[in-house]
């Protein structure tokens, strides 16, 4: 793959016979099933089709085509054999629940040793651009010279990846039969998002967490100060119409914050970190003449769990992207399929990328300040986790059912945040954990009582607003969750040391 500096310019034409010389070629490169039979039958219609929507068609030429006469006749198969690739999902389906649209499995899936494959959505479909310089684009329709390109490349590549993406983004739904310009529709509008990029001032108050709205209107003050760098008056039509108000960019930018995977890929012989924008369409695509068609019949949708039971792969091979399910992972028919999009963050991290948080993060921290500590194998064979902090687990089926309810990401995470001692085989001195459990406590209501309204109000108020904007639905939740969850390590120390003296 060329990078944009290289490549030859977008809409150059291969003759015809070197077009099909070079469909044999990439064919023959190509496993079949992944290729589809387009509705390509005459040769019109293959010089008719634009070069910057096949990557793999760009790549130079030879400088004196052979004539045709000395050619021998291909396969006639080959004028079947598509070059548009599609997208496919399996045995899923798209609904809408209540963290938006979300895929779910449409019928049972029985758990297998390896893991299994569920959508697979080609290189080509989706919009890639390299973490590092130079810079790549996957497929590569950046045009040598189009001023977009020198935008993207004034970003900073060790911190403006989001920039960059929503640049590509923009400059996709303006150019002609790309694929994002039939897919923008299907993307979620402004008031349809809850990336914090889109939030009102009051929203962020909503928060309750000045820090967090503080990060938030930086974000948004940087999305501003580069589109008013960008797109200012002298700057030439085809960037001014990509956003022609700065609301469009910040837009843009939050579809490449709540929507990007941060994955390696191998394509050829290179190995780079991408940031890509993948659509999830059940899509069928083909060419007739110039028209790239799609019938989409749903949309980008993977939600986020703690405990996802699917996993992006990249398939070298042939340049797709695959999701899988878990090896040994049961799946019901109606069960939500979910990814990880993140490991390891706290909930105003969440919000500050994804608009969203959770009362079960297993990663939420409270910043206790005191001295009191509690003993840390008590606490975990209390609530029956293992392992090590950074992969602690909850050993459930020793359980009863209600136990196991109540052991969920909460637990983990206090375990994680709650101050402990461990000092080889000393026991714990039942009397000292009580004193410390009570001082835990005690900060616990402290950090509570200086919220303005309790858990229990915040539901109501989200309860008596169903027509909330997104984001101030989400910054509800946000303090909301923040609450519950230390509402949950106080209970979780009352149950500790119950259990602890007897
Ligand atoms: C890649 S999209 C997933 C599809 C999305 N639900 C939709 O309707 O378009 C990411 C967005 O989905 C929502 N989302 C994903 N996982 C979530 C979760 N566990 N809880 C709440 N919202 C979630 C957030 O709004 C996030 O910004």
């Amino acid at each position: 793959m060329a990078t944009s500096l290289l490549h030859p310019p977008p809409h150059c034409i291969f003759t015809n016979h070197q077009h099909r010389r070079r469909l044999q070629q990439v064919t023959r490169r190509r496993s079949a099933p992944v290729l589809r039979a387009a509705l390509v039958t005459n040769e019109d219609t293959f010089s008719a089709i634009s070069t910057s929507d096949f990557p793999l068609f760009q790549t130079a030429l030879p400088s004196e085509p052979t004539p045709a006469s000395q050619l021998e006749p291909a396969d006639p198969d080959f004028y079947k054999i598509g070059y548009v690739r599609n997208m496919r999902a399996y045995g899923i389906e798209f609904r809408e629940g209540p963290d938006g649209f979300g895929v779910y499995a449409s019928k049972d899936i029985a758990p297998l040793r390896r893991s299994r494959l569920i959508m697979e959505i080609p290189l080509e479909l989706m919009l890639t651009i390299s973490q590092k310089l130079p810079w790549m684009f996957f497929p590569d329709i950046i045009p040598v010279g189009h001023p977009i390109f020198d935008i993207i490349n004034s970003t900073n590549p060790e911190t403006d990846w989001d920039l960059r993406l929503a640049c590509l983004l923009l400059y996709a739904f303006d150019c002609k039969d790309n694929f994002w310009q039939l897919y923008g529709n299907f993307l979620p509008a402004a008031d349809e998002c809850t990336s914090l990029l889109l939030a009102t001032e009051e929203d962020l108050l909503e928060l309750q967490d000045s820090e967090l709205a503080s990060t938030v209107r930086q974000q948004q003050q940087r999305a501003l100060d580069f589109w008013e760098k960008n797109w200012h008056s002298a700057v030439p039509l085809k960037v001014k119409r990509l956003a022609l108000e700065p609301e469009r960019f910040l837009w843009a930018m939050s579809m490449a914050q709540s929507r990007c995977i941060n994955k390696q890929i191998r394509v050829g012989a290179l190995t780079q970190d991408a940031n890509m924008l993948i659509p999830y369409a059940e899509t069928i695509l083909y060419i007739s003449s110039l028209t790239v068609c799609a019938d989409c019949m749903s949309v980008d949708m993977l939600n986020h769990s703690f405990k996802p039971n699917c996993f992006f792969h990249w398939r070298f091979k042939d340049r797709m992207l695959e999701v899988m399910i878990n090896a040994g992972q049961g799946v019901k028919k109606g069960d939500e399929m979910t990814i990880s999009y993140m490991n390891g963050q706290m909930n105003n991290f969440f919000m500050e990328r994804y608009g969203f948080s959770s009362p079960v993060n297993p990663w939420d921290v409270i910043q206790f300040s005191g001295n009191a500590r509690i003993h840390l194998d008590s606490f975990l064979s209390v609530f029956n986790i293992s392992g090590l902090p950074e992969e602690y687990y909850h050993n459930s089926n020793k359980l009863s059912y209600d136990e196991d309810s109540f052991v969920d990401g909460a637990i983990i995470a206090a375990a994680r945040t709650i101050p402990t001692w461990s000092d080889g085989d000393i026991p714990p001195i039942p009397s000292a954990e009580r004193k410390a459990v009570k001082e835990l406590q005690e900060e616990c209501h402290q950090m509570l009582a200086e919220f303005p309204i309790t858990a229990e109000q915040d539901e109501e108020i989200l309860e008596s607003s169903p027509e909330a904007r997104r984001t101030q639905e989400a910054a509800i939740k946000y303090r909301m969750h923040r609450k519950l969850f230390m509402e949950k390590v106080i209970q979780a120390l009352d149950i500790y040391q119950e259990r602890l003296l007897f």
